[in-house]
């Protein structure tokens, strides 16, 4: 018999805390395979806390979090990357002394875990990025904001990415890099990644996902598609301010 996992990543009443600072404050979500959900909300809701949490930075002092029925609570950042979970903080945190190729070939090193075949190999990676691809030689640390943004990005697809967390992955990108990062994405989630998107920009989350949560003060308080979304005015101007 198959068992199938409708929510392929299944988070269930999460509680986190920076020391005495009670910051998620139940949070429960699903995503599955293959589904982009936007997470929204305005700044120091707790958006950066709730993919730290699920990267294994932050571990969480209750709730359960699990991805493909395997129960990830509490263990450590390395073996949440194993379970096919990659994350592109923000701000980027590489390598500044590798090269691009050999971000990318350290990254590729969570491939041997992919068993559903969702790995990019670098030469897509290069084809989809053609900056990196002229780059490929360069000190990571020597490459503009947005170059890094794509390098970030990169890593994870090489990996193993069954879940892709986005922390705000067009902060400081040209309108060109935009583009091609929302091209990425698209094929990203067509070969079957789920991907977790941060985004400032409503317009480049709302044009992705297939749901829509809107986070305030570390609870989830708003669920729809985009389209419901876009429609409900005053729960936009409530808690994104547009
Ligand atoms: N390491 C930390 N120690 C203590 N408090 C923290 C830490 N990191 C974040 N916080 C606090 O936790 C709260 C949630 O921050 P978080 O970064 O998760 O919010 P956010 O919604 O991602 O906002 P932003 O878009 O500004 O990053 C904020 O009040 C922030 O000041």
């Amino acid at each position: 018999m198959t068992t199938t996992h409708p929510r392929l990543l299944d988070v269930a009443d999460v509680h986190t805390y920076y020391g005495p600072s009670y910051i998620l404050q139940g949070v429960t979500l699903g995503a599955a395979r293959g589904e982009v959900v936007a997470i929204l909300g305005r700044n120091g809701v707790g958006k950066t806390t709730l993919v730290s949490t699920l990267a294994g930075f932050v571990p969480p002092r209750q709730g359960k979090i699990s991805i493909g029925g395997i129960d990830i609570t509490g263990t450590t950042p390395e073996r949440i990357s194993r379970q096919g979970i990659a994350l592109v903080p923000q701000g980027r945190r590489i390598f500044r002394s590798l090269t691009v190729h050999e971000t990318l070939e350290l990254g590729s090193n969570l491939r041997r875990y992919d068993r559903e075949g969702l790995s990019w190999s670098k030469d897509e990676v290069y084809a989809a990025f053609p900056r990196l691809a002229e780059r490929r030689n360069n000190r990571a640390g020597g490459l503009s904001g947005g170059e890094q943004q794509m390098l970030a990005v990169g890593r994870a697809l090489v990996g193993y990415p069954r879940v892709v967390l986005l922390d705000e992955p067009t902060e400081g990108l040209s309108p060109l890099l935009v583009k091609e990062l929302h091209a990425v994405l698209v094929e990203v989630k067509r070969r079957g990644s789920t991907l977790l998107l941060i985004e400032q920009r409503l317009k480049f989350a709302m044009a992705l996902a297939d749901r829509v949560l809107l986070v305030n003060k570390g609870r989830i308080v708003f669920e729809s598609t985009p389209e419901a979304l876009q429609a409900a005015e005053e729960v936009r101007d409530r808690y994104l301010g547009v």
